[in-house]
């Protein structure tokens, strides 16, 4: 693999009891790229997701990586609710044997990068909103320094005003970080915003569907631009038909 790949997935293909979700899945990620994956609800994104961090063994295929070191951020926070934003943030180091002093110093650094206030580091989630902890959990993803973060659908239950300002603390720490991304999102002005790129996987698990460049890069992209570029995509290119059907009984 070159040293310009950050994760190449060949020929993936998986199937929960039998049945098929995946198929013909091949996707090469370039270093510092960040790529949306969207599609429809069910198509497979979250276990494309997790095939391609090391969590499910595809049935098929084959996941290479010329990355460093991963993270992940999901929809829902996942802190651990007996323990501080800080220790939750500092986690990570915790389990690769940082010492305390480290841990803490980098943990305030992390929160730091994602205007997470000091003074609440010692909060525990139960005592945070919403956006607060999912700041948390970016601020855990990003201490441990990644090149690459998989995001599965990390705002979807946010508000319209909170999304855009999360999105801007990725956007912002991916162009500081240089850290190549998976983003799953059913949202495509999210897509349009964050991204170098947007997959489209097929309706009925059979490979990716297509694939659109974005103009520019993310950060640099203004309202109108993402605007418009959705808008064109919707309404004049048939890669995006599909994304919004929804058959509630394939999910089941
Ligand atoms: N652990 C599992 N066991 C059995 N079936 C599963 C499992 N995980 C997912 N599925 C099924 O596989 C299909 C793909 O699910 P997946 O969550 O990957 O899709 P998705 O595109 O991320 O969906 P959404 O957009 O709704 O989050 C769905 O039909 C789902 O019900």
């Amino acid at each position: 693999m070159s040293a310009e790949t950050s994760l190449r997935l060949a020929h993936i293909g998986h199937a929960y009891f039998g049945r098929t979700v995946l198929d013909h899945i091949d996707l090469a990620i370039g270093a510092s790229e960040v790529v949306a994956l969207v599609g429809p609800s069910g198509c497979g994104k979250s276990t494309l997701v997790h095939i391609a961090a090391g969590i499910v063994e595809p049935l098929r295929g084959t996941v290479a990586h010329g990355y460093r070191r991963h993270a992940m951020v999901f929809q829902e926070p996942r802190l651990l609710p007996w323990a501080s934003a800080r220790d939750n943030i500092a986690y990570p180091l915790r389990i690769a044997g940082r010492g305390r002093r480290q841990r803490h110093a980098l943990a305030e650094a992390a929160a730091a990068r994602v205007s997470f206030d000091a003074v609440d580091l010692d909060k525990y989630p139960v005592e945070l909103s919403g956006g607060m902890r999912q700041r948390v959990a970016i601020a855990r993803a990003l201490v441990v320094d990644p090149d690459f973060i998989f995001f599965d659908e990390p705002f979807t239950a946010l508000d319209v005003a909170l999304k855009r300002r999360m999105q801007d603390l990725v956007i912002e720490a991916s162009r500081a970080s240089r850290f190549s991304a998976l983003f799953v999102t059913h949202d495509l002005i999210e897509a349009a915003r964050i991204a170098h790129r947007i997959i489209v996987l097929d309706a009925n698990g059979d490979g990716i569907a297509g694939e659109r460049p974005l103009p520019g890069e993310p950060g640099e992209r203004d309202d109108r631009v993402v605007f418009e570029t959705v808008q064109r995509f919707l309404r004049d290119d048939p890669l995006f038909r599909h994304i919004h059907d929804v058959d509630e009984r394939k999910l089941a």
